[in-house]
C-alpha cells in the first residue's frame, strides 16, 4: 500500500485533552501545516465520552474530508464503523488484530507493537502499518512502556520487514530525523504539534524535515 507510506510521514494524533487551544483550531493550522495523516484519540482523565466525542469525531473527520488526510480512529471500533472513519489503530490490550481485520474490512489497520515477536503476529493477522514506541520518553500516554529509542524500528527492517512504519512517543523536531534514519516511515506527534504556540509552523518543520530524511536515504 505505497499511499499509506508516504501518509504516515507527519501522523498527528489528537483528543479534546491534548490542547491548550480549541482543538477545531489546531487541527485546521496542522493540516495547514502539512501533516499527512490524523488520527482522533480521545482518551484518559476528562476526555469526551458517548455524543460529546461522536460529535468531535464527526467535525474532526469532516475538516480532514476536504483536505483529503485520512481520518483514523483510536481504540473505538464501533465509532470508527459508525462513522465510517478511513481506519482504526488499536493497542496489544485492544481487541485481537485477526477479529478487527474482520470487523472492518479493508479500512487501514494500525497496530502498536513493542516486540519482534508482537511485530510477526500483528502483520500475519492483517495489520496495515506498525506503531511502534515509546521511541522517546513520553508525558503524553500515561501508562507507557519504557522508551526504547528506535532499536525495535532498526531490528525489524534488518529482519527484512518492509511494513509501513510511524515511530511515536516523545518526537519532536529536534529527533524526528534519526527516526526516519533508523528505518520508519515517518513520524507521530500529538505535544508537538497540539502545544505548540503555532500548530501550523510545528507541523510544517516536522512535514520538511522528514520529506528532507525520506528523499535522501
Ligand atoms: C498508542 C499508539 C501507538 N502508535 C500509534 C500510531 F502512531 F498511530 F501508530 N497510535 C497510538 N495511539
Ligand atoms: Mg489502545
Amino acid at each position: 500500500m505505497k499511499y499509506l507510506r508516504e501518509a504516515l510521514s507527519v501522523y498527528f494524533i489528537m483528543g479534546s485533552t491534548n490542547c491548550r487551544k480549541n482543538p477545531i483550531q489546531v487541527l485546521k493550522e496542522a493540516i495547514a501545516g502539512g501533516i499527512t495523516l490524523f488520527q482522533f484519540r480521545e482518551k484518559g482523565e476528562g476526555g469526551l465520552m458517548g455524543l460529546e466525542k461522536y460529535a468531535l469525531a464527526k467535525e474532526f473527520q469532516a475538516i480532514c474530508k476536504k483536505h483529503q488526510i485520512p481520518f483514523i480512529v483510536n481504540d473505538d471500533i464501533e465509532l470508527a464503523l459508525e462513522i465510517e472513519a478511513d481506519g482504526v489503530h488499536i493497542g496489544q490490550e485492544d481487541e485481537p488484530v485477526k477479529t478487527v481485520r474482520e470487523r472492518i474490512g479493508d479500512k487501514i489497520l494500525g497496530v502498536s507493537v513493542h516486540t519482534t515477536e508482537e511485530a510477526r503476529i500483528a502483520l500475519r493477522d492483517g495489520a496495515d502499518y506498525f506503531g511502534i514506541g515509546p521511541v522517546f520518553p513520553t508525558k503524553t500516554k500515561l501508562d507507557a512502556r519504557q522508551s526504547r529509542g528506535t532499536t525495535l524500528i532498526q531490528t525489524l527492517r534488518m529482519e527484512g520487514y518492509t511494513v509501513p512504519i510511524v515511530g511515536i512517543g516523545g518526537i519532536t523536531s529536534e529527533n524526528a530525523a534519526s527516526v526516519i534514519k533508523a528505518g520508519a516511515d515517518g513520524v507521530s506527534v500529538i505535544t508537538a504539534i497540539s502545544q505548540a504556540d503555532s500548530p501550523m509552523v510545528a507541523a510544517s518543520v516536522l512535514r520538511n524535515i522528514v520529506e528532507e530524511e525520506k528523499w535522501s536515504e
